[in-house]
């Protein structure tokens, strides 16, 4: 057992899915994984185990930000052993030819988050996913006919930014999309020498405006969740 989570050693598998949502973990438990057993409730942060096509996965929520997902992250790789880190998440497009209900691969996070400066005593450093993750997400959904799209995305400590338009600098610098975890997760996993991999639906634009209702999110949700698993 570990501060936040109460498994025993070895309730959890080296691959884990991380949505932010733990009600998303407790769904993607439910509706793919055979023979689920809940190995976590603490703060209601659903973990699961099970197994997807004969191999053992895991899945469970990070909650929403950088210190929350960083904190889990910690704990999962030094109490746990996991080794492959693959977040599943929704996304708010910053571009116009990233619509509603694609899939984007994270190849890297810029962030205005503190986190890393912190860290570097001021200085830059640049969140990336692991490429052995990446190519191998690229060749699943090649095979599934799963449309992708890829590049850098920006990792947000705010949802409700009082500046609406500030989301147009990102976006000129050709940022895909945005969310509030990546830089952390990509950040913790290059530091303990593991595997991570964020792939994203997009639920909104910030360009258009649209959104996606939560049925559509539910079955775009699976082409995501499809090449997650496969991953695993
Ligand atoms: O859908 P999830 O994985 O929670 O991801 C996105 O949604 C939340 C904001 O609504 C943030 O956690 C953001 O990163
Ligand atoms: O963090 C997020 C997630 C989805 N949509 C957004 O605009 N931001």
């Amino acid at each position: 057992m570990s501060v936040h989570i109460e498994a025993k050693k070895g309730d959890i598998a080296e691959t884990i899915l991380l949505p932010g949502d733990p009600l998303r973990a407790k769904w993607i438990a439910e509706t793919f994984l055979e023979d689920p057993k809940c190995f976590n409730k603490i703060r209601n942060m659903y973990g699961y185990t099970g197994t997807y096509k004969g191999k053992r996965v895991s899945v469970m929520g990070t909650g929403m930000g950088v210190p929350s997902i960083s904190i889990y992250a910690n704990e999962l790789i030094t109490d746990y052993g996991v080794k492959n880190l693959i977040r599943v998440g929704s996304a708010g497009s910053y571009q116009k030819h990233i619509k509603i209900r694609d899939i984007v691969l994270a190849m890297a996070a810029s962030s205005n988050s503190g986190i890393n400066k912190l860290r570097f005593g001021g200085a830059d450093y640049a969140p990336t996913a692991s490429f052995n993750l990446f190519q191998k997400a690229l060749e699943i959904a090649k095979s599934k006919d799963i449309p992708l799209k890829a590049g850098n995305i920006l990792t947000s400590d705010e949802f409700y930014e009082d500046d609406f338009n500030s989301y147009k600098k990102w976006s000129e610098f050709g940022v895909l999309c945005v969310e509030m975890e990546t830089a952390g997760l990509y950040t913790l996993a290059a530091k303990h020498d593991v595997n991570a991999l964020t792939i994203l639906t997009i639920s909104d634009s910030l360009v258009t405006g649209e959104r996606t209702t939560s049925k559509e999110r539910e079955t775009t949700f699976k082409d995501m969740m499809e090449i997650a698993l496969e991953l695993a």
